[in-house]
């Protein structure tokens, strides 16, 4: 994050050099067979040191390295200052430079452990204080609705970072949940999303959570507005807004204009970047499906993550070990994208929540110094829950002619052990047996002797598995909120040590302005065709489409 290029690195030199050299010797059956403590040296376990348990292994043997070529990366990872730009965060200092702003999401699973400086640092504990009262409240029953109804459904309005995190942590912890809370999440601008939402809700039962850092996303406040609409067309009186209607955003001029009381604001600040800020007020769903005390476990094991983030060495560094090897297959292999394959149907929703968190962050042309990259930032995250993705994409994984590095995460055991663990060995069986697949392939000769004579050579070719496809294997005892927390923690501080070392600012979007701007200009100008100018002859062929069949 220094702004240098990292094509300027000595280590970077030094890693294309290796790759031009080396790439045709890095075979993984090769480097398996020359060293029969692969599995020990290229695998990191994780415990945590307070708070709650926390357990993690990282298997990091399965990629295409050897140990001066992780030493070359370790090597960049110096180089780049990614210790240096790392302690900066955590003290508060504006690493966010094009914003001019800190980046503390860290500060908001602290429990009053770093020292860290920063205005609104302060104020953290008394808005998990407000989080904790409300959603207990709701959740005994003390709180009712305008009728005198208890609470049994929550929508949440919000979307990107406002929205995403969490719809995947409340898929993820769901045996924790209130199974008699249903929750509800809008984000798309189409009517559809909120019409068919609404079509579920009692509005004598039913609670609005507005969420919006800016209070001034379109989709967001159109959704909000349109749902304050139906809920006074039943309970008429506006007074009745302050049961039904709370907002979670730093902007409590926008909040009160909206109509909401502030006391039924949960705060937070301007450096709890949107794709970070689950663990902040953002989080207030959460902490209402699963209770105070789960949320809070979720933020204490981040919170463990962090602390080995901040004081491991580098080579024994988990989020720092996943970032390496990610700049090795994304710079030096050429590779784009990046899976991330959860066989837990908890996470299905993982690969999603991280294409906003990954893409957002690293997804820049140009260094915090101004100067366009001359190698590749962020790659494509994409992934699905094992094993649906078996049965879908992982064709092309085994034998498509791109290299697709993927992370296979699973849980060791389950929350619904049914028929004896049955299932969740099935599951198992294959989230060890893939990464092995596609690792290790199956040769022509195998093929041969399986098929017999008679075969036909085209016949042959096409069951060949050429294999030495990398993958990293992440596990754990259980999908605990802890658990779920470290994860969440570890990849983040992943993107985080990619931004430093590709010198990017993780943490602005300018890429979502220019769109919006034109849509807004755009909106204005779908009433008459003779309004639809200053735009070329494509946009233009389309609005006019639009406007022959447009109803009302
Ligand atoms: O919470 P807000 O302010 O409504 O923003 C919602 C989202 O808007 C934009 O797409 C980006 O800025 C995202 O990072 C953000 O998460």
């Amino acid at each position: 994050m220094s702004g240098r290029l990292a094509s300027e690195y000595s280590a970077w030199k030094k890693l294309q050099h290796i790759y031009d050299s080396d790439k045709s010797k890095l075979i993984l059956k090769d480097l398996f067979g020359q060293d029969p403590d692969r599995f020990s040296k290229f695998s990191v376990e994780y415990a945590s040191k307070d708070g709650p348990d926390v357990t993690l292994l990282l298997d990091y043997s399965k990629n295409l390295i050897t140990p001066p070529i992780l030493d070359t990366l370790l090597t960049l990872a110096k180089e780049a200052e990614v210790e240096t730009y790392r302690d900066k965060m955590f003290a508060g200092e504006h690493i966010n430079t094009s914003e001019d702003r800190a980046v503390l999401h860290v500060a908001l699973r602290n429990f009053n452990d770093f020292q860290i400086q920063e205005a609104g640092t302060e104020e953290v504990n008394s808005v998990l204080e407000h989080m904790k009262e409300f959603s207990e409240s709701v959740r005994n029953g003390e709180w009712k609705g305008y009728t005198g109804k208890t609470i049994n459904t929550i929508v949440n309005i919000g979307i990107g970072g406002s929205d995403l995190g969490p719809v995947m942590v409340i898929e993820a912890l769901k045996p924790y949940s209130k199974r008699d809370l249903t929750a509800h999440f809008v984000s798309n601008i189409d009517g559809t999303h909120i019409a068919e939402t609404l079509r579920e809700c009692d509005p004598e039962r039913t609670i609005f959570i507005i969420a919006s850092k800016t209070f001034t996303t379109q989709e967001t406040i159109t959704n909000a507005e349109t749902a304050k609409e139906w809920f006074l067309s039943s309970a008429k009186d506006k007074a009745h807004v302050a049961k039904h209607f709370v907002a979670l955003s730093t902007n409590t001029k926008a909040v009160t204009a909206f109509g909401i009381d502030e006391k039924n604001m949960f705060q937070f600040w301007d450096w709890v970047g949107g794709r970070y800020s689950l663990w902040s007020a953002i989080g207030l769903s959460i902490a209402l499906v699963i209770g105070f005390n789960n949320f809070e476990q979720l933020l204490k094991g981040a919170h463990g993550m962090d602390k080995h983030f901040k004081e491991t060495p580098l080579e024994k560094n988990l989020p720092v070990l996943l970032a390496l090897v990610g700049v090795w297959y994304n710079d030096f292999y050429g590779a784009q994208t990046h899976a991330l394959l959860p066989y837990d149907q908890y996470l299905h929703k993982f690969a999603d929540y991280f294409q906003q968190g990954d893409m957002e962050s690293n997804g820049k042309t140009v260094t915090k110094g101004g100067h366009r990259v001359n190698y590749e930032t962020g790659p494509i995250i994409w992934g699905a829950a094992g094993t649906n993705g078996q049965h879908s994409f992982y064709q092309l994984v085994h034998q498509g002619t791109k290299l697709i590095p993927a992370d296979f995460i699973a849980p060791a055991t389950t929350h619904n052990p049914i028929r004896n663990s049955l299932h969740h060995r099935i599951l198992l069986s294959n989230f060890f047996a893939q990464p092995e697949a596609l690792a290790f392939g199956k040769t022509e000769e195998q093929v041969r002797k399986e098929l017999g004579s008679g075969a036909s050579e085209a016949l042959i070719k096409s069951k060949v598995f050429e294999g030495n496809k990398p993958s990293n294997s992440i596990m754990f005892p259980l999908l605990t909120p802890a658990t779920l927390g470290a994860l969440v923690a570890l990849y983040e501080h992943k993107i985080f040590t990619q931004g430093v070392i590709w010198g990017i600012n993780s943490f602005d979007q300018m890429g979502v302005e220019l769109g919006k701007v034109l849509a807004k200009n755009i909106l204005a100008q779908l009433e008459k065709p003779e309004d639809v100018v200053g735009h070329d002859s494509s946009t233009t062929g389309l609005i006019h489409y639009y406007q022959k069949y447009r109803k009302e």
